[in-house]
């Protein structure tokens, strides 16, 4: 499946980045797009690939049910239509913020996460104490019909002391610097799917 984001969004999610650290756009990806990753990610879900997410990188990773309880799944390239779609989509975006905010990503890591009913993710930024690739981080949400009473907000603990929450509405995508914005997913009464991923920096270690 193939998609391309218009012009103004790109300009769009530039500009709120370089000016605010963050971005909110309500109809980032087509309904046609979200149904299927929606639906890839309910078929992983039921045949038990997702599992319980934990905090931290590498041998330091463990599961901390305190901390957050979705269940995540790495995407790959080739795995299908609907992934490939999203990457692609993606790609476009890293290439346009380093065209025009110099920020030197060289590639975007994501999951499917899933968020049973009463699942949280308490407040943190998206950084790693060992390693600082990861410069933004990026949220498409896959959840029709949404209602601000079902709870499961990402509530974004600004720069200027806002606090905002953003509800994951089916199409919408949050952008936001990673360093920069501590967050949390609050509980929701209902399942709540997403691709969370990160556009990362060059590391710094050899290979
Ligand atoms: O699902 C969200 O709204 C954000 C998830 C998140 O903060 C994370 O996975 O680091
Ligand atoms: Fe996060």
């Amino acid at each position: 499946m193939t998609t391309d984001i218009s012009d103004s969004l790109l300009s769009r999610i530039i500009d709120d980045l370089a000016e605010f650290g963050w971005s909110l756009q309500t109809q980032f990806a087509p309904q046609s797009l979200t149904r299927q990753l929606a639906e890839e990610c309910r078929q992983r879900i039921s045949q038990g690939t997702l599992a319980p997410a934990g905090t931290g990188r590498g041998n330091a990773v463990a599961v901390r049910e305190g901390t957050r309880g979705d269940h995540i799944q790495w995407l790959e390239a080739g795995q299908s239509p609907a992934c490939d779609g999203y990457l692609q989509l993606l790609d476009e975006l890293r290439v346009a913020l380093n065209q025009s905010l110099y920020l030197g990503l060289v590639d975007y890591e994501s999951h499917f996460a899933f968020y049973p009913p009463g699942a949280f993710y308490l407040k943190h930024l998206d950084r790693f104490l060992d390693e600082d690739r990861r410069a933004v981080s990026a949220v498409l949400y896959l959840n029709e019909d949404w209602l601000p009473e079902e709870g499961g907000a990402l509530r974004l603990y600004l720069a200027d002391g806002e606090v905002r929450d953003v509800w994951p509405q089916a199409g919408t995508l949050v952008v936001f610097l990673s360093a920069d914005v501590p967050h949390e997913v609050l509980p929701a009464s209902r399942d709540r799917l997403s691709l969370t991923g990160w556009f990362r920096r060059r590391g710094d270690s050899p290979l």
